[in-house]
């Protein structure tokens, strides 16, 4: 059983994953690959899988140079969140969430044939993402549905339609704790739709040993912490537990 993100390096088959526990359904039908960090503490302790240069040349350098760029996104995009949240722009760095992140990309294939069965199947099943925030590129194929209020039910699904040459952004849990749900993590889901349909998905999630404590900004007398202080970590590890439970 994977128990962090990490854990799964390499290459992941097709249902190891539910993303939404409550489902009766064998997994998610898609298979990824996963890399994570390039440098510091994480990627010596776990080091990435990548496939021989003679079966795919250049491929590595090809993903390394994507992993740096996209960090490096990522990175200004979390300094634009502390800002706007009267926060000094460095205070992911300050609290340590990007010391040494847990960021991580997912090369991520739908296969185009739908498995018939009386329990339904998705390409990615209901959730949130875990950590800070996800920077999601697809390659036009539709399937990729949000949800605006999750706390509404019946939920209601909307298609997300590509932008060619821009990301899709999630919020994903950590941030939503950080601000007492102002910022509210993205629920969402990858429907069948028939078609063969790839995406890179680049989780942004803070150091495990950060402690993800609501802001002061975020919350009053009126309004109290909804969730208590926790280390990211332990939070990640708990959501994996359960989306790979049956693996
Ligand atoms: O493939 C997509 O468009 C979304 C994938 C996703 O939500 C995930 O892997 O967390
Ligand atoms: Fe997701």
């Amino acid at each position: 059983m994977a128990l962090l993100r990490r854990d799964l390096l390499g290459y992941t088959p097709l249902y190891a994953e539910k993303l939404d526990p409550s489902l009766s359904s064998i997994g998610d039908s898609k298979e990824s690959f996963y890399f994570g960090s390039l440098e510091g503490v994480l990627a010596q302790r776990y080091p990435n899988q990548w496939p021989s240069e003679g079966i795919l040349p250049s491929w590595r350098q090809t993903m390394e140079t994507y992993y740096k760029n996209v960090l490096s996104v990522g990175r200004k995009l979390l300094g634009l969140i502390a800002l706007a949240l009267d926060l000094d722009e460095d205070f992911f760095e300050k609290v340590g969430a990007l010391n040494d992140p847990t960021a991580v990309v997912r090369l991520l294939r739908y296969p185009g044939e739908v498995i018939s069965s009386d329990v339904e199947t998705y390409g990615a099943s209901a959730h949130s993402d875990y950590g800070m925030v996800t920077l999601l590129l697809t390659d036009g194929v539709p399937g990729l549905q949000v949800c605006r209020d999750k706390s509404k039910q019946p939920h209601i699904w909307e298609d997300v339609p590509g932008i060619k040459g821009a990301f899709i952004v999630n919020i994903g849990d950590m941030m939503e704790r950080w601000t007492n749900g102002l910022f509210r993590s993205t629920l969402h889901r990858v429907m069948p739709v028939g078609k063969e349909r790839y995406s890179v998905v680049f989780f942004l999630d803070p150091n495990p040993d950060c402690n993800v404590k609501c802001l002061e900004s975020c919350c009053s007398e009126t309004c109290p912490p909804r969730f208590p202080p926790i280390l990211a970590g332990d939070y990640i590890k708990e959501r994996f537990r359960l989306t790979y439970a049956t693996s």
